[in-house]
């Protein structure tokens, strides 16, 4: 295991800094259903850190709880030296931790530029009634939103599309769309919920790119939730392995492939 409590610099020259936000004895119910049963694991400021567990362990849960979807009945959520009191998504979203959607939720109708405007709405300063008695500064935030939209889409190579309805496009270009809508907002910490479902294996390449691309280049925190536990192998500086609502493997991409409980996991071994 990694113990570096200060951070250290990964084979190929990045960063990772200190735990930024930390999981303590997480249990999360749904009526009987235990879907996360006490679970700690923390997350390092610059890493790409995976969640990853064959279907039903309890991944979108944990993400949904990081993102402030739903508040566990126990244990508690530190985010940079604080304990974070329950708080609804937006606020988390104002805290710097943006997130995509298993689900595309982008507007259909709406061209991809105006889409990745939307992702800028927690950072707008000027509200309804100071856009109305001092319209200078509301144009000014605005052409400042532009400009952080536009420099995205131009890093996530979209720019041919930028005026295009999210409608026309394919699914892994609509996937590409809403990492650029997420990183609009400038987020410390970026949650991508299973990033590459759905895909072709040429599409799977691409956005494996992209995420390691924005993690080098921004510097972005990525906590990420995969079931095909391939994908996120050549990525991931550190995973979190679960099953059944447990947490049966943490460590680097080598000591969960040498886990033997991750292995009977993935091999569908049963458990008591
Ligand atoms: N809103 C809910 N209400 C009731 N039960 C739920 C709810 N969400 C999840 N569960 C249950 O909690 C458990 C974990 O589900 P979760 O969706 O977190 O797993 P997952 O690892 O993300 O699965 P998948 O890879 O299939 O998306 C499952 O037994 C699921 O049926």
């Amino acid at each position: 295991m990694l113990d570096q409590s200060d951070g250290y610099v990964t084979e190929d020259g990045r960063k990772i800094g200190s735990v930024v936000m930390e999981m303590k004895n997480i249990t999360l119910r749904f009526g009987g259903v235990e879907a996360i049963k006490n679970i700690s694991f923390d997350i390092r400021e610059g890493e790409i850190r995976a969640i990853i567990g064959p279907n039903g362990a309890g991944k979108s849960s944990m993400l949904n709880v990081i993102s402030g979807f739903y508040v566990p009945q126990d244990g508690e959520v530190w985010y940079r030296g604080e304990r974070r009191a329950p708080m609804r998504p937006y606020e988390v979203a104002r805290q710097g931790i943006a997130r995509t959607f298993q689900n595309i939720a982008l507007f259909e109708g709406m061209s991809v530029l105006d889409n990745v405007m939307t992702g800028r709405l927690t950072k707008m300063k000027s509200g309804l009634f100071g856009q109305a008695i001092w319209k200078g500064k509301a144009e000014a935030e605005e052409v400042a939103n532009r400009e952080v939209a536009e420099k995205i889409i131009d890093f996530l190579e979209i720019q041919s599309i930028r005026k295009t309805p999210v409608a026309r496009l394919p699914y892994g270009l609509k996937k590409r769309v809403e990492l650029a809508r997420a990183l609009a907002s400038q987020p410390k910490i970026l949650l991508l919920d299973e990033p590459m479902a759905g895909m072709n294996v040429e599409e799977k390449e691409d956005m494996s790119r992209f995420i390691l691309d924005v993690n080098d280049e921004f510097g972005t925190t990525i906590a990420l939730i995969e079931h095909d536990m391939g994908v996120v192998m050549d990525l991931s500086d550190r995973v979190v392995v679960m099953d059944y609502g447990k947490k049966i493997g943490d460590g680097t991409p080598d000591e969960v492939r040498a886990n033997q409980d991750v292995i009977d996991a993935y091999l569908g071994v049963s458990h008591d």
